[in-house]
């Protein structure tokens, strides 16, 4: 049997060139590395680590380079990888293959480091960062890809020798041989029988750290689910979510998409479902009028832009309705918001703190005719002193943890604390407080966020409702259903939630509020 992953330029050699690698591809279309073995026994190279190959497999390199960005720079693994794809032009199965290795061990990273633990003799914190993370990358094509025992420990030995040194391989080849010696699920056992915690047993099992399990399972409580919903919503994080698309209102089609493989979107209007791949190959793409979105995102948008006005805004008889998003960046919900409002004759300002991202929003605006929007930088919680009462329609779309969009950013679980949660409610609130004052008597606010954790959505609005007597909640879930294809139920005591295990979009959050015309107000007051 010939192994399998093998460095490309031995195989070169040895088949004389790219041809003979399309005849016996070393990957799946998916880019997984074929399992020609299945259940045959594991059989090693027999040479020791120092005599064999030093190239390093070019698909596993970009996933190790991911790795170290990732755990030495801080960087975004979904930023990275693009990058060292296309620096080491990776053909697309490569490219696939690397991107399931380098995502799947960020994402197993809580998992696979408990296994490793019980393999190495020391600390993980005293091992070279750069060998923990090819462990990492051994462990996740062992446990996690079915890639053939002995091509994931060669190649990972390869790509130690290249990338760290043959010392190192040594420890790489000692310990890929004891982790290979179990199947996940015999590890997981193990590793479950000495923990006597039932929330830490599932941060092991589906690799999250505890905090976040139980912040979770408190999620789905406060949004009216089950407790025991969580094993399927920790599950959801750890799939490699589906490229949602959207064609912009008016202005873009899905036909490309739909020509290219995608197939349409069951849950809201102008929406696709892609498999993947580099898609700047359709002009659509790259002139920005179809765009990556997830349908969460694009649901949400478009309950804001079309929940009912309560009667019409005092001067709206008069002018067309004014639109604002507080939180534009990078200007994803802009985008769509905003081809929607030059459907209509209504225009866009989109407010964004951070220049950098003030300019993604204009460059995501870029196709919608230019007399519907304007972008403007700005803090987002002085607006509402600076436009009182002026537009109908408000998203905030506040910064949040980030909780209900695992799935999408790898590494995140590890970044995030619980401190997070204290330090972004002081802005949600102010955010949110300065969105309802931007509103027009009768106009509607969307207070949205990525993240179902209750001290981002639920008690940011019990507070804004205990605070003001100028709002009153609209019903999101009915919102959500008139802009979704089929009824979603994601609404709970006037809020909605949308999730990952149920929906497959990320689990993004709305409250709609109305604001009262003053007349109300006098009247409840009186009342
Ligand atoms: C969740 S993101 C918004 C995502 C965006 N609506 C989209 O769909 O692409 C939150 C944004 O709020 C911005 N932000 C943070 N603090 C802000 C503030 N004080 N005023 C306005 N924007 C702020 C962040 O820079 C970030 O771009």
């Amino acid at each position: 049997m010939s192994e399998r992953g093998e460095p490309r330029d031995r195989g070169r050699a040895r088949s004389g060139g790219d041809g003979e690698r399309r005849r016996d591809p070393r990957r799946d279309a998916q880019g997984r590395e074929r399992n020609r073995g299945g259940a045959a026994p594991r059989r090693f190279s027999e040479q020791a680590p120092s005599q064999r190959s030093r190239a390093a497999d070019p698909a596993r390199l970009v996933a190790f380079e991911v790795l170290r960005a990732v755990s030495r720079d801080d960087a975004y693994a979904n930023l990275v990888l693009p990058q060292r794809i296309r620096h080491h032009r990776l053909d697309r199965r490569d490219a696939g293959f690397a991107t399931e290795l380098a995502y799947g061990a960020l994402r197993g990273q809580g998992t696979y480091d408990a296994i490793l633990a019980l393999n190495v003799d020391r600390p993980l914190g005293q091992l070279d960062p750069a060998v923990l993370d090819v462990l990492r990358l051994g462990t996740h094509q062992l446990l996690g890809m079915r890639v053939p025992p002995h091509a994931a420990l060669n190649q990972t030995v390869a790509l130690t020798r290249a990338v760290v040194g043959a010392g190192p391989a040594s420890l790489v080849n000692a310990v890929l041989r004891r982790v290979s010696e179990k199947e996940l699920d015999e590890w997981l056992a193990e590793l479950e029988s000495a923990q006597p915690d039932a929330t830490e047993r599932d941060a092991l099992r589906y690799s999250h750290p505890g905090w976040i399990v139980r912040a979770l399972r408190q999620s789905l409580a406060a949004h009216g689910r089950g407790a025991d919903e969580i094993s399927d919503l920790l599950e959801a994080d750890n799939a490699a979510p589906v490229v949602n698309l959207v064609a912009l209102p008016g202005i873009g089609t899905l036909d490309e998409a739909l020509e290219g493989g995608a197939r349409t979107g069951d849950l809201v209007e102008g929406s696709a479902l892609s498999g993947g791949g580099d898609l700047g190959r359709w002009s659509a793409v790259r002139d920005g009028t179809l765009r990556v979105q997830d349908v969460g995102s694009q649901l949400v948008a478009r309950a804001v832009a079309a929940a009912p006005l309560d009667e019409p805004p005092q001067d709206s008889g008069r002018r067309p309705e004014r639109w604002l998003d507080l939180c534009a960046g990078p200007g994803g919900k802009a985008a769509l918001l905003g081809a929607l409002a030059a459907e209509r004759g209504a225009t866009l300002f989109a407010n964004e703190v951070l220049p950098h991202r003030a300019e993604l929003v204009r460059k995501a605006l870029h196709p919608v005719p230019a007399d519907a929007w304007e972008v403007h930088t700005g803090d987002g919680r002085t607006l509402g002193t600076e436009h009182p009462g002026q537009f109908d329609r408000v998203i905030a779309d506040v910064p949040c943890t980030g909780l209900g969009a695992l799935r999408r950013r790898p590494e995140s679980r590890w970044r995030r604390s619980p401190n997070d949660l204290a330090e972004l409610g002081p802005l949600q609130r102010a955010l949110l407080e300065s969105a309802i004052d931007a509103t027009a008597p009768g106009g509607v606010v969307g207070y949205v966020t990525c993240s179902p954790h209750p001290a981002e959505t639920t008690v940011v609005v019990a507070d804004a409702l205990r605070r003001r007597d100028d709002i009153e909640l609209l019903d999101a879930g009915a919102a959500l259903d008139a802009v979704a294809l089929h009824p979603l139920g994601a609404g709970h005591d006037g809020t909605a939630q949308l999730w990952p295990h149920i929906h497959a979009t990320d689990a993004m959050f709305l409250a709609l509020f109305r604001k009262l015309p003053a007349a109300t107000r006098l009247a409840d007051r009186r009342r």
